[in-house]
């Protein structure tokens, strides 16, 4: 294995082969300048994306402990659908496919919902997940 065929993170990974043609070595120089501005930009809206969710958990975080504090479940469906539905309009309009939005958004709650358990159950609650 050659540095060549590792990522930024140093993860082996294959060169760009695509249907048997080109390697990463034989890419024109204008393409593989394009490609470079594209991935610059992928690279900062992954790294705001990251950023946003870090603020979005540390905004469900103070809301998983105001349920415990008050009793209130760790999960609330209604506040979900509105969500999802809202999220789907968004998406439309953004042109980007809704039900792609609506599984992003409940890979992330199912997250905010397991963490909500566990605070919970750390605050003895125990209306949070089964024992
Ligand atoms: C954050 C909350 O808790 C849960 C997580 C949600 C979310 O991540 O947006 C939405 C509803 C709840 O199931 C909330 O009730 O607002």
């Amino acid at each position: 294995m050659t540095s060549r065929n590792t990522n930024e993170a140093g993860t082996p990974h294959e060169a760009a082969t695509p249907h048997g043609r080109g390697t990463a070595d034989d890419i024109d120089p204008a393409v593989r300048a394009e490609l470079s501005r594209l991935r610059d930009s992928i690279d900062n809206i992954d790294a705001a994306v990251v950023h946003m969710l870090a603020e979005r958990f540390k905004c469900t975080q103070q809301v998983g402990h105001l349920k415990a504090a008050h009793q209130l479940p760790p999960a609330d469906p209604a506040r979900e659908a509105s969500q999802i539905a809202r999220l789907r309009r968004l998406a439309e309009s953004a042109k980007l496919d809704p039900a792609f939005a609506e599984k992003l958004l409940n890979f992330i709650i199912a997250e905010v919902i397991r963490h909500h358990e566990t605070i919970a159950n750390d605050a003895g609650g125990g209306d949070g997940s089964p024992t």
